[in-house]
C-alpha cells in the first residue's frame, strides 16, 4: 500500500500523533486557529517525514512543548497532507529536560532554565501538579515575588484555558465559536455550560434552542427536567416578543410554542401540566412575571414600569419660564422665520412654544409637514433664550448643551445635516457597544436640552436605557411620525406615548412641501389615511406605476434600472425596496439580478465569494447589526472600496474595506456574515433612511407581510421619485390591512403613575418596582390555576399539528 492510499482522507477513523510544536506559522488573532509544524515523537499511522503541520483550533500552544494532539489526516488542496485536530492535550514532559524546558518557556515570562531547573529539582516530576494542587509550595523554591505569581496564575490559566477548548471542541463547537464562548464567559465557561447549557442560546448570538438542548442532552439533561422545560418557557416567551413586537404573552400561546419548541428539539412529546407547573416555579422565582393575563419576561414588565415613572420624574420636575417669555418668544420666531425665509404655521409655533415650555413634549407628523423645520425653530429659540453659543466651535473640552440623537446612524447624519449640528445615535450617546441595547450600564447624558428623532424606531429595551441616562433636570423632546413602522424590537414606545392623555403632545397635519406639489405625499397621507389616490396608475412628474405579476418583476426592476442609470442616476441615488427576501420577486433574487447590471464580475478583477454570494470592489452593501465601535448601525449602507486577499494581509486574513459615508472599516471574513448586498433591501431596514428615487414592487404574494405601516414607510422613503410596480390589488390590500397594534401596557403604566387614584389594579405608583413584584405570585397562580383547571387549553391551535410535524 502506498502512502497515498494510507492517507486517503475518507480514511476517518481517529488518528493520534505525540510529538512538540516546532513552529507556529499561522495564529488568528481573534479565534484559536493555528497552522503549526509538530516534530512527530510517537504517532498511530505511518508517516515518514520527522515533520507534519497541523492545524486546529489551540487555545494556547507553545513551542517546545509536547502535546498529544487527536485528529485525521485529510489532503489540502494546496498544502498537501495535514493533521487536522480534534482536541490536543499537554504531554506533561515525560523527561526531567522537558519539563524544565516547558517552565523556561514564553508560558513563564520571567522564569528561566536555572529557575525551571531549581523548581523540578526540588518539587520533581510533578512539580505542576503539585503547585496547581497547594499554592504555598512556591514559597520554598527561593523564586522572586513576581516569578512565583506568575508560575501560579500561568499554570492555572494554561491548564484552565486548554481544558476549557478542549471541551467545548469537544461538543462540536468550531474554533471560532468556540472563542466566542470561551470570551463570554472565560475560566467559568465549562461551569456556565454545565449549570445551564440554555444560557448559551440566550447569551451567544448564532447558538439557538436546539444546538443548546443537543448539548444539555451530552451532558445528560433529560427531556423532561425541569431545567429543560423552563429554559424552553423563556425562549418562548422572547421568540413571542421578538416575532410579534408585543412585550408580553398569554398563557396559551405560550405553552403552545413552548411545546412545539421543545417536542421539536427532541422528538419527545410532554405533557401540559409539566410545563404548566415549572411556568408557575419561573414565576414564583420572579423570572417570569404573571399579571391577569398576560406573561412577562421580567425584564420588559420591569422596563414599562421603569419608564412610566421616569418619565413622571422629568415631566414633573419644574423647568424656570421667565414671565417675559411670551415676549421674548414672538420676536425670537420673527427673527427666525426671517433667517428661515418662511412663516411658520398656527401649529407649528404651537409646536415650537409647547415645546420649549415642556419637561417633555411629543411631536409627530407625516412628510413634508416640517418637523425639521420647526427642530431647527426650537434650537434657534432655546439657545436665544438661555444665551447658549451655537458655535460649536466654541465648545472644545465643554459638552454641547443641545443634544441631538436618532436610533440609526444614517437618521442622525441627516439630523446633522439639517440642523448644522452635532447629532449622534442613541447608542454612541449611551455609550453602548454592540447588542447591549437592554444592559443597564451606560453614560448619564448631559446637557439641558435633549431632541430625539425617528423615535417609532425606538423599541423598549433601548428606551429604559436612555430614560435612565437622561437627567431629570434636562428637557426632553421627541419626535416622530407615529404611522411609520414600529420598532424592530418589541413595543410601540412612541405611539404609547403618544396614547398617553399625560404627555404634552401635538400631531402636525399641514403638509407644507411646496416645490411641484409633491404627489409623492399626497400619496402617502392617503395610505395612512386607508385609501389610495384614484389616479394611483396614472403617471405624474415624481411618480408612475408600472403594472406587473410576480414573475415579471425581476425584469421590470432590470428596465426601470437601466433606464435611471441612462438618464444618470448613479446606483446610490435609487434604491429598490422590498418586502420580503425569498420569492421570484424578493430581496435576495433581486439583488442576484442588480449585481449582475450594476456591478457585474470582470475577469482578472478580485471577487470574493461568501455563502454562495459574491461580494466586489463597487458593491452596494448593508450593514445588519449595530456596532457602534467602528460608528456603523443596522440599515446603514455602504460601498466596497476593497478586498485584501490572505496573501496580501500581515495576518494571512482575507478582507474588505467598506465605505459608510466616509467611515472605511475593515471586515475580515468572520464578520462578513454582518453584511449583505444592498441594491435591494427590506422596508423595514430602510426606515430612518430617504433616497432619492425609490423602486417599490408589490405583489400578492407578499400578501402575509403587507400592511398600511409598511407600505407608507416604503413610499416615505423616496424624496424626489417613486416607481410602483407589480400588483395594484397588493397595493390595495397593503392600506386595508391596519397594522395590527403590538400588545404592551406602557399605556397602562403611565396611566397608573400619573393617576394612581384611577380605580386601575395596577396602579402602584407609589411603590417602587420591587415591591410591585410582591404580587406576581399570587397573580401567577391565578393564570396557572386557569390552566389546570381547564379553563385555558394549553393545546388550543395545536389542531393543525401531528406527530409528522414533529
Ligand atoms: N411654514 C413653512 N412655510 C414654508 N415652507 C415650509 C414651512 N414649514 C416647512 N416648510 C418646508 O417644507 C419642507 C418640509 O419640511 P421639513 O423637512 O421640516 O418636514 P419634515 O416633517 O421634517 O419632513 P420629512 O420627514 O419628509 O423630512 C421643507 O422644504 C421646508 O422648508
Amino acid at each position: 500500500m502506498s502512502q497515498l492510499d494510507l492517507l486517503n482522507t475518507n480514511d476517518e477513523t481517529e488518528k493520534y500523533m505525540v510529538g512538540s510544536v516546532d513552529a507556529i506559522f499561522f495564529e488568528s488573532p481573534e479565534t484559536f486557529y493555528k497552522v503549526v509544524q509538530v516534530k512527530i515523537a510517537q504517532a498511530n499511522f505511518n508517516w515518514d517525514e520527522k515533520e507534519i503541520v497541523a492545524t486546529g483550533s489551540f487555545a494556547d500552544i507553545n513551542e517546545g512543548i509536547e502535546y498529544r494532539f487527536v485528529g485525521k489526516l485529510v489532503t489540502h488542496p494546496r498544502y498537501g497532507q495535514q493533521f487536522q485536530v480534534f482536541n490536543y492535550q499537554n504531554e506533561m514532559p515525560s523527561s526531567k529536560a522537558g519539563l524544565i524546558t516547558y517552565l523556561s518557556s514564553d508560558a513563564f515570562v520571567g522564569i528561566g532554565e536555572k529557575s525551571a531547573a531549581k523548581i523540578v529539582e526540588i518539587l520533581g516530576m510533578d512539580a505542576i501538579e503539585q503547585i496547581i494542587a497547594d499554592e504555598k509550595k512556591v514559597k520554598k523554591l527561593g523564586l522572586s515575588q513576581k516569578q512565583q505569581a506568575t508560575l501560579i496564575e500561568n499554570l492555572k490559566a494554561n491548564n484552565g484555558t486548554q481544558q476549557i477548548i478542549i471541551e467545548l471542541n469537544g461538543f462540536g463547537f468550531g474554533s471560532q465559536m468556540a472563542s466566542s464562548i470561551y470570551n463570554r464567559y472565560r475560566e467559568k465557561t465549562i461551569e456556565v455550560i454545565h449549570e445551564d447549557p440554555y444560557k448559551l442560546a440566550r447569551e451567544i448570538p448564532g447558538i439557538g434552542f436546539k444546538r443548546a438542548d443537543q448539548i444539555a442532552e451530552k451532558i445528560g439533561l433529560a427531556a423532561d427536567t425541569p431545567q429543560r422545560i423552563k429554559a424552553g418557557l423563556l425562549q418562548g416567551i422572547y421568540d413571542i416578543c421578538q416575532e410579534k413586537g408585543d412585550t408580553y404573552t398569554n398563557a396559551e400561546q405560550l405553552l403552545n410554542q413552548t411545546m412545539v419548541l421543545l417536542s421539536n428539539s427532541r422528538r419527545v412529546q410532554l405533557s401540559p401540566d409539566l410545563l404548566a407547573d415549572q411556568l408557575l416555579e419561573l414565576a414564583n422565582d420572579g423570572i417570569v412575571v404573571a399579571e391577569e393575563n398576560r406573561i412577562y419576561l421580567r425584564k420588559y414588565y420591569e422596563s414599562e414600569w421603569r419608564i412610566a415613572e421616569r418619565i413622571k420624574e422629568i415631566k414633573e420636575t419644574k423647568i424656570k419660564i421667565d414671565s417675559g417669555f411670551e415676549n421674548e418668544f414672538a420676536q425670537l420666531i420673527e427673527k427666525v422665520e426671517e433667517q428661515l425665509g418662511i412663516k411658520y404655521g398656527i401649529d407649528q409655533i404651537k409646536a415650537i412654544k409647547e415645546a420649549l415650555q415642556s419637561k417633555i413634549y411629543l411631536l409627530t407628523g407625516g412628510p413634508g409637514t416640517g418637523k425639521t423645520t420647526i427642530i431647527n425653530g426650537i434650537v434657534a429659540i432655546y439657545a436665544a433664550l438661555k444665551d447658549i453659543s451655537l458655535d460649536i466651535n466654541e465648545y472644545k473640552n465643554e459638552q454641547f448643551p443641545i443634544l441631538l440623537a436618532a436610533p440609526t446612524g444614517r437618521a442622525s447624519k441627516r439630523m446633522n445635516e439639517t440642523t448644522g449640528l452635532p447629532a449622534s445615535t442613541i447608542h454612541r450617546l449611551l455609550g453602548l457597544s454592540s447588542g447591549d441595547e437592554d444592559e443597564r450600564e451606560h453614560n448619564q447624558l448631559e446637557g439641558s436640552l435633549l431632541i430625539v428623532d425617528e423615535m417609532s424606531m425606538v423599541d423598549t429595551g433601548l428606551f429604559d436605557t436612555l430614560m435612565d441616562a437622561i437627567p431629570t433636570n434636562m428637557q426632553v423632546i421627541f419626535v416622530g411620525d407615529k404611522d411609520q413602522l414600529p420598532s424592530v424590537g418589541p413595543g410601540q414606545v412612541f405611539a404609547d406615548l403618544l396614547a398617553s392623555p399625560d404627555l404634552p403632545k401635538i400631531e402636525l397635519k399641514a403638509i407644507y412641501r411646496q416645490e411641484n406639489e409633491s404627489s409623492v405625499i399626497t400619496l402617502a397621507h392617503a395610505i395612512k389615511n386607508g385609501t389610495l389616490p384614484t389616479d394611483i396608475k396614472q403617471g405624474k412628474s415624481d411618480r408612475s406605476f408600472i403594472e406587473c405579476n410576480a414573475y415579471q418583476i425581476e425584469n421590470v426592476v432590470r428596465q426601470v434600472v437601466e433606464k435611471a442609470k441612462s438618464k444618470g442616476f448613479k446606483t446610490r441615488d435609487f434604491q429598490i425596496l422590498a418586502p420580503m427576501y425569498r420569492g421570484p420577486a424578493g430581496i435576495d433574487k433581486l439583488n442576484e439580478m442588480l449585481q449582475e447590471i450594476l456591478n457585474p464580475h470582470v475577469t482578472g478583477k478580485k471577487q470574493v465569494e461568501f455563502n454562495k454570494l459574491h461580494f466586489r470592489i463597487g458593491d452596494k452593501v448593508l450593514h445588519l447589526v449595530n456596532s457602534p465601535e467602528n460608528n456603523i448601525f443596522n440599515g446603514d449602507i455602504g460601498e466596497i472600496v476593497g478586498i485584501v486577499t490572505a496573501k496580501e494581509s500581515k495576518d494571512h486574513q482575507e478582507s474588505l474595506i467598506i465605505d459608510f459615508d466616509d467611515n472605511e472599516v475593515e471586515f475580515k471574513r468572520k464578520d462578513w456574515i454582518k453584511i449583505r448586498l444592498a441594491y435591494c433591501i427590506s422596508i423595514h431596514k430602510a426606515q430612518g433612511s430617504e433616497f432619492k428615487m425609490v423602486i417599490l414592487p408589490m405583489v400578492q404574494q407578499y400578501t402575509r407581510m403587507l400592511n398600511r405601516n409598511l407600505l407608507y414607510t416604503a413610499v416615505t422613503r423616496a424624496k424626489d421619485f417613486l416607481i410602483l410596480l407589480g400588483e395594484p390589488a397588493a397595493y390595495m390590500s397593503s392600506v386595508k390591512q391596519v397594522a395590527i397594534n403590538r400588545e404592551t401596557t406602557l399605556v397602562k403604566r403611565l396611566t397608573a403613575v400619573f393617576s394612581p387614584s384611577e380605580g386601575n389594579n395596577d396602579s402602584k405608583a407609589e411603590e417602587s418596582v420591587s415591591e410591585k413584584r410582591e404580587d406576581y405570585v399570587t397573580n401567577t397562580i391565578l393564570t396557572v390555576d386557569l390552566i389546570n383547571s381547564g379553563k385555558i387549553d394549553p393545546m388550543i391551535g395545536m389542531g393543525e399539528i401531528t406527530p409528522a410535524s414533529f
